[in-house]
Order: structure tokens, then sequence, then C-alpha cells
């Protein structure tokens, strides 16, 4: 049951035993609810066939009704809401933790709007099927059955004629259950390429504008929309009829029970006690499908914000021992990967780097060099081969002991919405403000004494305050500052220009020493001192040697040579 409830509605293990607690008092709570028409009954008892009860006993009978109702109506409510609230907060604490966990293609494969979508609006809908509709249905659930078996022993021709109606249009619910989620996480769909299609229309405000493609964009934001709405409004057409099928059958139950019970009565079989008694049964549970029918629909509803959370839930993470490496040679052996399967976009690639000396990275655009830059970090598992840190395969080493070890300053670099020191502070978050400032200095990042409030200035998101060379020098400060024992450099003065490059590359220099430090950079003059250089093409390793090796063993070295001299040259 709870495996059921956990798969069925992304719960999480507390938020199971939330639900249930809250399903039993939603089911007692349909029990007591029976309790008034069973006063009733007793009155009827007395005017109809003259046993004479106490008024005693119904005053007792009252009084202990409310109060009963009264505790347990208190009980659902705060079973229902406290713990959905805490069940919403844990699961999306659980899904932060898991996609901290998960491998970096999960994100190339999956849209970014998407993963939004599903932590905060599918969380909200499963929080509030939870706080509403989840506990009702259990409570119904458990409900039917019991006042079933009670109809069935007072006299079975009035409970089947007051239960297989109520039973068949459930029934019609659930048959309708895949088409109406079909129609639903259709209009999912269309919300998403909505979000998504306003989020480029923001973000690429610029491009729009400079184009002239205003009118052209609306337009097409206009047609999404209303294809959206369309499809909204069929959704809800076809919800809407299912319902009222269901309704029509509800209303069966109560027709059924009145003329079968005037029959039944008419024959001598039962007492008006009965007829009135189903009657009142028939009545009650009436009034219980209907009030509840929007929540059945909703738990429908809720499908496909449960699949896609499950989905999150199961995705593989990255996994791994602690490990402390021994030294920090690497190795690199016939690796190979693809980001899909059609496109091996690094074959059979090898190559070490002692510890201590640099290698750097050349090649054509596209032949793989920030792939594997990727793979050595990890944020992409290798389809074979392997990678080894001082001779440990770093597929088998936990992100945190890899990421203890390696500093990565990649081409685009990421900001948080944060002061400039915090900012920087990421690179080793137990450093003190004074060694955040050194590595700030050692980086070059002089323009910080120009922003107005220096090191406590807010940048705004991802550091739209800042220019890229700036936000550039940040991320090599982050460098600086973790100074781990393998340096990845994935064209660090791509944003800057020619004296900063110089700057920057004086304390490089330092920081580089007695590292094992990867580097890929398209000024070729900047790598030719490198221990080693790796030529790559079309994903393999074409070549690998000193500067002056390659210069008399590889063409194609020479040929990037000869082109990058030419771009040098080159003159608008
Ligand atoms: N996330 C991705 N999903 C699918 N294919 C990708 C992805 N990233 C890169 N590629 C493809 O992999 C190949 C290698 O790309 P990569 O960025 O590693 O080349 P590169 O040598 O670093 O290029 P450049 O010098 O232009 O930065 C390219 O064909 C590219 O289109």
């Amino acid at each position: 049951m709870k495996q059921f409830l956990k798969r069925s509605f992304a719960l999480t293990d507390r938020g199971v035993h939330g639900a249930l607690k809250a399903g039993m008092f939603s089911f007692l709570v349909f029990v007591i609810t029976m309790f008034p028409a069973m006063l009733l009954l007793l009155l009827v008892d007395q005017l109809l066939l003259q046993h004479v009860h106490d008024t005693l006993t119904y005053v007792l009978f009252s009084l202990i009704t409310l109060i009963v109702m009264e505790v347990l109506l208190s009980f659902e409510y705060e079973s229902q809401y406290n713990e959905t609230y805490k069940e919403a907060a844990n699961l999306r604490i659980e899904i932060a933790q898991k996609l901290s966990q998960l491998e970096m293609s999960y994100f190339s494969k999956h849209d970014l709007a998407d993963l939004a979508q599903s932590i905060m609006a599918d969380v909200a809908a499963i929080e509030h099927a939870g706080s509403h509709a989840i506990p009702t249905a259990l409570g119904f659930c458990l409900f039917l059955p019991l006042i079933t078996i009670l109809m069935l022993i007072g006299n079975w021709k009035m409970a089947l004629l007051a239960i297989v109606p109520t039973l068949v249009s459930f029934g019609l619910i659930v048959l309708g259950k895949n088409y109406a989620r079909a129609q639903f996480n259709k209009h999912y769909v269309r919300l998403r390429e909505n979000s998504q299609a306003f989020q480029e229309r923001i973000e690429m405000s610029k491009e729009i504008t400079a184009f002239n493609l205003t009118e052209h964009v609306k337009s097409s934001l206009y047609a999404r929309l209303e294809d959206s709405q369309r499809v909204h409004w069929k959704s809800e057409r076809n919800a809407a009829f299912l319902i009222m099928g269901s309704e029509i059958f509800g209303h069966f139950s109560l027709a059924f029970t009145i003329v079968g019970g005037i029959f039944l009565m008419q024959t001598g079989e039962i007492s008006i006690l009965y007829l009135i008694g189903y009657v009142l049964a028939a009545m009650k549970i009436k009034e219980m499908v209907d009030a509840n029918m929007e929540f059945f629909m909703e738990i429908f509803y809720i499908n496909s914000a449960v699949e896609r959370i499950n989905e999150i839930r199961n995705a593989k993470v990255l996994s791994g021992l602690d490990v402390s490496f021994s030294s920090f040679d690497m190795s690199i052996e016939h690796l190979n990967f693809s980001y899909d399967t059609n496109k091996p976009v690094l074959k059979d690639v090898s190559f070490t780097v002692p510890q201590g000396s640099v290698c750097a990275l050349v090649g054509e655009s596209g032949c793989g060099k920030t792939t594997l830059l990727h793979l050595i970090a990890r944020l992409y598992d290798f389809d074979s081969g392997s990678i080894s840190i001082g001779g440990v395969n770093i597929k088998d080493v936990s992100a945190e002991s890899l990421y203890r070890n390696l500093s990565i300053v990649f081409q685009d670099v990421v900001l948080f919405n944060t002061s400039v020191l915090e900012n920087i502070r990421i690179g080793r978050e137990d450093a003190d403000d004074e060694e955040v400032k050194r590595a700030a200095r050692l980086a070059q990042c002089d323009f910080i004494d120009n922003l107005p409030e220096g090191f406590d200035t807010l940048i705004g998101e991802n550091g739209r305050q800042l220019s890229g060379g700036e936000r550039q020098r940040i991320s090599i400060a982050r460098a600086f500052l973790k100074n781990a024992p393998i340096l990845i450099l994935d064209e660090i003065a791509s944003s800057l220009d020619v004296d900063n490059e110089r700057k920057i590359q004086e304390s490089l220099n330092d920081l580089m020493k007695n590292k094992t430090v990867i580097i890929i950079s398209h000024r070729m003059k900047s790598i030719q001192n490198a221990a080693r250089i790796v030529v790559l093409k079309e994903g393999h390793v074409e070549a690998c040697g000193t500067h002056s090796e390659l210069l008399r063993s590889s063409s194609s070295y020479q040929k990037l040579l000869e082109k990058t001299q030419a771009a040098d040259e080159f003159v608008y």
C-alpha cells in the first residue's frame, strides 16, 4: 500500500505516512456524517412505528455526534493541511538534492524550463491534491466497502439498488481516465512550450529588436496562446462530459432505491423504516460522490505531474567512493564518448598528463576539446575507456572527492546574484574575506575598486552588471582561491583584452606551478611552452608532443598555427 501511494502520487516516505493518517481521518468523517441520518431513522421509527424512545436518547445521540464530528473534522483538517505543506517542502528539497547528484547529461537532454516547471508547478499540483483529493479519496475508498457490507447485511436487494449505479458512475470516471490523462498531458505540453517561448522572448529581446522581429514574435506568441487555449478547452470540456455522465448515473442510485424500495415494501419484504433508511443512505452516498468527484478528477489530473517527478527520482546519479588520490598524474585511455548514440564525438582518445605538468588541447572548432574537458570534470560520464587520476578511474570516485581536487575555469562563466565577495568565495566556502581579496588581486580583478560598493557590490542576475572580461576574472579568482592540484582552463582568454590577458598570464604562471593543468586556448602562442600539446582532429588524437616536436611531425598543428597567424593579421 505504502509503495503504491509513493509511486502513484510521487510522495516521500513521510508524505505516505501523512496521507494514510489524513485518509483515516477522512474515513472516520465519512462514517460520522452518517449519524444524523441514523438519528432521523430513530425519529421515523417513533413517529411511524410507535417505538417510543426517551428524549434523552435523542439529545445524547445528537450531542455525542456533534462533539465527535467536531473533533474528527479538526483532526482531518490538521492532518490534511499541515502534513501536506510539510510534504510539499520535503518533496522540493528531495528533488533539489536529486538534481544536484545527477549527471550533466540529464540537463542537456531535458529542458530547463521543464525542470523548473517540475519543481514548482508539479509539486504545487501534488500539494493541492495531497491536501484535498488524496486523503478524501482514500477515506472514501475505505468507507464505500464498509457501507456496502452493512447495507447488504440489511437487505441485499436494496443494497444493490443503491450501490450498483454508484459503482457504474465510478466506473465511467475510471474508464475515461486514460483519455482524460492524454488530454491533460497535451495541455501540459502546450503550457511548457508557452513558458519556453516567453522565456526565449525575454532572453532574446536584444536580437528581436535589432532584427525588427517584434511583430513576428508577437503573432507567433498569440498563435501559441490560442492553440493552448483550444487544447485546454477541449480537455476541460471532455472532463466535464465525463463528470456529467457519471453524475447522471449517480442519480439513478436514488431513483432505483425509491422505486425498488416501494415495490419491495408493497410485497411486504421490507418495512417503511427500511425504505426510508436506504433512501437516506443512497442520498448520503450520492452527496459524497458529488462532493468528491472533482477530487477524483484531480487525482487523474496530477498523473502527468507525478510521472515527471518520478522520472527525476529514478534518473541515474553520479556515484563513486570517497578517495584520497596518491598522485595527480592523469591518464586517459581509449576514451569514447557521444552525446547521442548516433554521432561519436571522441574516438579512442589516449594520452597522459604527468603531475605538475601543463597539457594543451588544440584542434579545429568542433573537434571535441571542450567535450574532453567536460569528461575530465565528470560533467558527463564517458561511454568506454578510462580517465584516471593517480591510477583511480574517475568513474569510481565520488563527485565530492573529485571536485575537492579540481578547479575549473570555463568559457561561459556563471555568476550568482550576490556580492562580488560571495561570488569569489564560491571557490572555497571557508575562505575569509582577506583570502578572497588576495585571490581577486592575483586574478587582476582591479575593476572591483571602481564598483559602487567594492567587494560588497551586488552584481545582478548572472553578473549582468559586469563585462565579459570582468566575469572571466572573477571565475579565475575562484580558481586562485581554491588552489586545487588539478586545474582545467577552457579558453579563459576569450573575453580578455590584450593588456588583461598579459597580466593574468603572469599570475596564472604562479597558479599553475606544481599543478596538473589541462588548457584549451585558441591563441596558439600562449600554449607553446606546454610540456605536452595534444592535437585533436574529428574526435581522435592526431598527434601529441611538444611545440617543437609537433612543428616537425604534425601537419595539422602547422596548419592550426598558420590559421591563427592569418587571423591575427586579419583587418576589418
Ligand atoms: N551538449 C551537447 N549535445 C550534443 N552535441 C554537442 C553538445 N556539446 C557539443 N556537442 C557537439 O560535439 C562536438 C564537439 O563539440 P566541442 O564543444 O567539444 O568542440 P570544441 O572543439 O570545443 O569546439 P570549439 O573550439 O568551437 O569550442 C560538436 O560537433 C558539437 O556540436
